[in-house]
C-alpha cells in the first residue's frame, strides 16, 4: 500500500482515461480534433458552433466540476468554422482544491477523445508595463512557477503512453498557429491590440502583491495568471499541438501609489467587453489550420 503522501500514482492510469473518453464519446455524435480550453468569461466562443451538442460536467462521473463564476462546466462538442471541436466551457484550477494532475486531466480525456491540436485561453494580468487593459497576446513561452517549485502537472508515475518521463518543454506553442494567428491579426486589424509574450503561472486565489509583480516581471513575464500552464504542459508530453492566448483583463501594480486592486469581477466585465476580440482570432486560427 502507498505510504501517506506517496504520489506515485496520482492521477488516472492510461486505461482509465480511454474509457473515461469513451464514455463521454457515447453521448455525442462529434468526433473532435481540435480541442478548446475557454478561460474566465471567455466561453462565448461556444455559441458559434455548429450542431453544437452539450455535456454537462456532472454526466461525466470523474470530471470534477467547476466552482468559479466565469467558467460554466460544459462540454461543447460540435463544428466551429468547418473543424471538429471541443470546447471546455469551464477549467478547473489549482487553487479550487482540485490536485494538479486533475486541474489537466481533461487534456489527456481530449488525447483519447482523437484531439490533435489544443487551443488555451485566459484573462490575464498585465505585467509588461507597454501592455494594456483589452489587449491579447499570443503565448510564446511559459513559467511554470508551480512546476519550479515542486507543483509540476507530471509528478508521479509516468506512464510512456502518456509520454516521456523527461519531456522537453522548448517549443510548447506552436510556432506556425502562433505566425497564423498574427497574419490573421493584422488582416483583422487588430496591430494595436495584438502581442506576443510569455506566461507565468501562479497559484492562486490571491492576486499578486506589488513586490511580487515586480519579481514577476524580473523573472520574465508579460503576463500572469492562475491557470493554463499545466494544460498545456500535459498537451505537450502528450505530442498535442498546442496554442494559447491571453486577454489581458487588467494591469497589475507595479508601484505602491496605485489604490486600485484587482478583482474577479473586474476580469470578467473585461471580458465581457472584449471577448469577441479572442473570439474572432481563434475561430479564424481553427477555420485556417490544418487538423
Ligand atoms: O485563467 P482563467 O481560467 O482565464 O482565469 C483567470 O481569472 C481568474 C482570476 O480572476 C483566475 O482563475 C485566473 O487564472
Ligand atoms: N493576476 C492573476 N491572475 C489573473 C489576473 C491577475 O492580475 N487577471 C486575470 N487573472
Amino acid at each position: 500500500m502507498a505510504a501517506l503522501g506517496d504520489m506515485s500514482s496520482s492521477g488516472y492510469s492510461f486505461d482509465e482515461i480511454q474509457s473515461i473518453a469513451n464514455n463521454i464519446l457515447t453521448f455525442t455524435k462529434h468526433r473532435p480534433k481540435v480541442g478548446i480550453i475557454c478561460g474566465s468569461g471567455l466561453g462565448g466562443l461556444a455559441d458559434q458552433v455548429d450542431d453544437a451538442e452539450v455535456i454537462s460536467y456532472d454526466q461525466i462521473p470523474e470530471f470534477p466540476v467547476s466552482t468559479v463564476a466565469g467558467h460554466a462546466g460544459k462540454l461543447v462538442f460540435g463544428y466551429l468554422q468547418g473543424k471538429p471541436v471541443v470546447l471546455m466551457r469551464g477549467r478547473f484550477h489549482y487553487y479550487e482544491g482540485y490536485p494538479m494532475w486533475k486541474v489537466a486531466m481533461p487534456v489527456r480525456v481530449m488525447k483519447a477523445m482523437g484531439v490533435g491540436t489544443l487551443v488555451v485561453t485566459n484573462a490575464a494580468g498585465g505585467v509588461n508595463p507597454e501592455f494594456q487593459t483589452g489587449d491579447l497576446m499570443i503565448i510564446k513561452d511559459h513559467i511554470d512557477l508551480p512546476g519550479l517549485t515542486g507543483e509540476c502537472v507530471l509528478i508521479g508515475r509516468n506512464d510512456e503512453r502518456f509520454g516521456p518521463r523527461f519531456p522537453a518543454t522548448v517549443g510548447t506553442y506552436d510556432e506556425d498557429l502562433r505566425n497564423l494567428a498574427k497574419t490573421i491579426s493584422v488582416e483583422l486589424g487588430y496591430n494595436s491590440i495584438m502581442r506576443e509574450g510569455t506566461y507565468i503561472m501562479i497559484g492562486g486565489p490571491t492576486f499578486e502583491t506589488v513586490a511580487e509583480s515586480r519579481l514577476l516581471r524580473t523573472f520574465g513575464a508579460d503576463a500572469v495568471g492562475m491557470s493554463t500552464v499545466p494544460e498545456a504542459v500535459v498537451a505537450k508530453h502528450g505530442g498535442l499541438r498546442v496554442f494559447g492566448i491571453s486577454l489581458i483583463t487588467d494591469m497589475v501594480a507595479l508601484d505602491y501609489n496605485t489604490t486600485r486592486a484587482t478583482t474577479h469581477e473586474e476580469v470578467l466585465a473585461v471580458g465581457q467587453k472584449r471577448a469577441g476580440d479572442l473570439q474572432k482570432i481563434v475561430s479564424n486560427l481553427v477555420a485556417r489550420m490544418t487538423v
